[in-house]
């Protein structure tokens, strides 16, 4: 058997839609894997009764094809469904490190990144690697189509997860088809002053590179309370506020002195909106763990 504990991950970062994604230390999924003659999946944890055991729509059933490695796959969730903090890709990244382990089938983790994007893709209908190339390879990623830069940086941070559930497949539907010179020049702006915050360890900087004109408003429509609970961060010391992925988590950088206020501001700024939250002090963390049994 192996196990391999996946992180949870914030992808975009406001102005990186769809190529940044970070590597958050907590919550976490745990994937086993055993050899079978076909695969087989179990799911338990938070949020499992909405999880389809069907390898056809699990996400780890299309990385066990992928890796011609059936197995019987037990994933227990640390990160709830619908969540923005990359639960789908993270039991993607577990089970494409344990089977890849399991099997011997000697793939590096950046080979692993676009076979863990195979399971992305059955949930989303489209493979985007912001999720699993940190989940795989920790830190800050820049995924592009060619390849992933990976930046170890140290940035505090607070995740806050709402009681309302937006699916990857709902928040991509709202995506604007294009857009102008103007917003791309803007884009580029805050995109190359976050990964200078990134490989500066600057959460000043980071802050500023997370304001996005482009994707998050249409995003944030779907998130009940989220203009109360980003003004509520700021106030408490963030230094920028954003979706976390397709939402409804609600992701900010921040100096760590500041976090335990931010969490706070930010669980009652949804409590004012009457949607129950919880909070992470997390920090950017390291990629996915693994443990030969
Ligand atoms: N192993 C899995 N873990 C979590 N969700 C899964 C898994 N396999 C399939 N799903 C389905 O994927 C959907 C959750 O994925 P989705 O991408 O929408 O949210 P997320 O991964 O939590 O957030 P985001 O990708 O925006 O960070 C749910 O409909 C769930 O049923
Ligand atoms: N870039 C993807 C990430 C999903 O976590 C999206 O925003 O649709």
């Amino acid at each position: 058997m192996v196990t391999v504990r996946a992180p949870a991950t914030s992808a975009n970062l406001g102005s990186g839609f769809d190529v940044f994604g970070a590597a958050l230390d907590r919550p976490a999924d745990v994937v086993r894997v055993e050899k079978a003659e076909r695969t087989t999946i179990e799911v338990t944890g938070y949020g499992a009764e909405f999880i389809p055991e069907d390898p056809d729509r699990n996400t780890v059933g299309a990385v066990a094809e992928a890796l011609d490695a059936p197995a019987h796959i037990r994933i227990d969730k640390g990160i709830r469904p619908s969540s923005g903090l990359g639960s789908s890709g993270a039991s993607a990244a577990a089970a494409a490190l344990a089977l890849n382990e399991l099997y011997d089938r000697g793939l590096s983790r950046r080979e692993l990144v676009p076979i863990a994007g195979k399971g992305e893709a059955t949930v989303s209908g489209e493979v985007h690697l912001d999720n699993v190339a940190p989940a795989l390879l920790g830190g800050f990623t820049v995924a592009t189509d060619r390849d992933v830069t990976v930046v170890d940086a140290d940035i505090p941070l607070v995740a806050c997860l709402p009681e309302i559930a937006v699916s990857t497949r709902d928040a991509r539907d709202v995506v604007p088809a294009g857009a102008t010179m103007e917003q791309l020049i803007y884009t580029v702006g805050r995109a190359a002053t976050l990964t200078t915050g990134m490989c500066r360890d600057d959460p000043r900087l980071v802050g500023k590179g997370m304001h996005d004109r482009l994707v998050t408003p249409a995003r944030a429509d779907l998130i009940a309370g989220y203009d109360g609970v980003r003004e509520a961060a700021l106030a408490a010391g963030a230094t920028g506020v954003t979706v976390s992925g397709a939402g409804p988590g609600v992701i900010a950088a921040c100096y760590p002195e500041d976090r335990q206020d931010i969490a706070a501001a930010m669980v009652n700024g949804f409590e004012d909106a009457g949607v129950d939250a919880r909070a992470y002090q997390t920090k950017i963390g390291r990629g996915a763990t693994l443990y030969r049994d």
